[in-house]
């Protein structure tokens, strides 16, 4: 970060030009406010002007936010635990001044950013206009429509495939897709990483506490988003990765954009390039990876017992679920790349411990899938190796009719080395003894179903193994999935029972109405049909 750090100044100071990362128009304008950028062009007052909003001037806007700010907000403000709390100061709630923030634009969610790649507008060196109106008039500039093709193109959304494979007469394009779908990306990452001539984005919006990670493309740093006083993880490659890296980091960007929120998928808010670094903003996962808990296991002599390792199995089996219902596949599943949540208990006014009872699944620890890079779609897979030592064969043999299934098998190696497991190997006889089935030693004493479950997930034979959707069902890890099913069971019969009493009862009832009032009365009818 030494080249984030010659401005410590700018660091401290809070700044208020920026309305959020989710709108990238938004930061445009802010900086506007804040005259840190030439005059806006006509075009954009002419949005202004035909907006429904209402017609602040930016400039006041600014001032009118930092005047209400100022109060609450230090200008010093340190990497301290009292910076939540002085952020948290009741008297100048944060939705007034968001409201009038709000001017700039409407916030956008990943997911409706995912054709834009997740990046700011300037960063791809479009003019500062509104996307509702670059929406509304297509191709009105001719600029535009040369800038417009500089948009990255997300690999993963069925629609980019569809440009990147077909004629828009529904023909297949000659070249073949996949080096053509190569060429995209390398072609948007070199656009994406020219991007750099701004105010550092990072060093504006966020304020780092703490480095927090180092993997093999980058560093991930702990930092405040200045303006929601939120923590999230900065995930920031270092530069000038050779080109294949640098495909991953692109990879992960449009995985998360495609994948939107799932409780067991890292959360994912936006990303940017700076100086050549790509950046990813993630929520933070306040228990660090499962790899961290092993260590720290391993030091201490323990290791997950029973019905944890069965949490993360579930809950990693949920996650998967999700990315396989996308048409994805993770490809890189490790304990690196599982992170850990804690809930954070909330007390009530009472001091008591709130629950919310609509919450069915609520573990204290939450297990959730990160580190994109790997990810690629099902049909049309661009398999780049994960680790080794989670590796299934047949990814090695190049066979990718089974792709979901590869990420089975290193849940379950992720499951014994989170059970106790010895550190697992990169190639060598061990590698290919677990490879023919073999769950390698565990030392602890599990259930025989749950080592048969890790078994069957591992199996030779990819098409064996469970699917992530069965895991999430299996007896072994719902056993109230199972017993729920006992009791619908016991319940049918119970209702049929009852039925067969109810027509037997009516059957009694009719003998004795036709014992006590014989036919040729005529009574009977009369009875019955007074509803007797
Ligand atoms: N969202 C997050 N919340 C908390 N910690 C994180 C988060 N993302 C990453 N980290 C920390 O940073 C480390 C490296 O992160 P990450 O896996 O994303 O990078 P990487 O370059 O792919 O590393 P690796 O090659 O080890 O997988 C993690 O092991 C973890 O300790
Ligand atoms: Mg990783």
């Amino acid at each position: 970060m030494d080249d984030w750090d010659n401005n410590n100044e700018f660091i401290q100071r809070l700044d208020f030009s920026s309305c959020g990362e989710e709108s990238e128009e938004r930061s445009v304008n802010e900086e506007d406010s804040l005259s840190l950028s030439p005059p806006r062009s006509s075009e954009f007052q002419k949005w202004q002007e035909s907006s429904p909003l209402p017609k602040t001037p930016q400039r006041k806007l600014s001032e009118i936010f930092l005047s209400r700010t100022k109060a609450w907000m230090s200008p010093t403000l340190k990497s301290s635990p009292s910076v939540s709390k002085s952020w948290s100061k009741p008297e100048t709630p944060l939705h007034i001044t968001w409201k009038k923030l709000q001017l700039c634009d409407t916030p956008h969610t990943p997911k409706v950013r995912a054709g834009l790649g997740g990046l700011c507008r300037r960063e791809m060196h479009l003019p500062s206009r509104s996307l509702r109106h670059l929406r509304l008039t297509p191709r009105a500039d001719p600029e535009d429509s040369c800038h417009a093709s500089l948009v990255n193109i997300n690999p993963f959304t069925p629609e980019s495939y569809r440009q990147t494979l077909f004629h828009p007469n529904g023909k297949r394009k000659a070249t073949s897709g996949l080096p053509q779908l190569l060429f995209y990306l390398e072609e948007s990452l070199k656009y994406t990483l020219k991007a750099s001539n701004m105010v550092s984005r990072y060093k504006k919006e966020f304020l780092e506490l703490e480095k927090i990670g180092v993997g093999e493309f980058g560093s991930v740093y702990k930092c405040i988003k200045r303006l929601d006083g939120c923590v999230y993880a900065i995930k920031r490659s270092k530069s000038f990765l050779p080109v294949s890296p640098r495909q991953l980091a692109l990879r992960e960007v449009y995985a998360h954009a495609v994948l939107g929120h799932h409780p067991h998928v890292v959360r994912y808010y936006s990303a940017w390039a700076e100086d050549d670094h790509m950046i990813i903003q993630n929520e933070h996962c306040n228990g660090g990876s499962l790899q961290d808990a092993l260590l720290e296991n391993a030091k201490l002599g323990q290791y997950f017992p029973e019905a944890e390792l069965k949490e993360i199995l579930l809950q990693v089996s949920m996650g998967l679920k999700y990315i396989h219902n996308s048409g994805l596949v993770h490809l890189d599943i490790k304990p690196s790349n599982i992170f850990i949540c804690h809930k954070l208990a909330v007390s009530g006014p009472a001091g008591q411990e709130e629950s919310d009872s609509e919450d069915e699944f609520s573990p204290g620890v939450v297990y959730k899938i990160g580190d994109l890079g790997h990810v690629t779609s099902i049909t049309n897979p661009q398999v780049e190796e994960g680790d080794r030592r989670f590796l299934a064969n047949e990814i090695l043999q190049e066979q990718y009719c089974y792709l979901p299934k590869a990420d089975i098998f290193a849940l379950a190696l992720t499951v014994a080395l989170a059970a106790g497991a010895a550190p697992l190997p990169h190639n060598g006889a061990l590698w290919h003894h677990i490879r023919k089935g073999n769950v390698p030693p565990i030392p602890q004493k599990l259930p025989h179903r749950f080592l048969e479950l890790l078994k069957l997930m591992i199996h030779p034979e990819p098409a064996q193994r469970p699917s992530a959707t069965a895991l999430t069902k299996h007896p072994v890890l719902r056993p109230s999935s199972g017993k729920a099913v006992q009791l619908q069971e016991q319940l049918n019969m119970e209702k049929c029972k009852t039925a067969m009493l109810e027509s037997a009862a009516l059957l009694g009832r009719e003998r004795l109405v036709t014992r006590s009032f014989p036919a040729s009365t005529g009574l009977f009818d009369d009875v019955a049909r007074a509803g007797f």
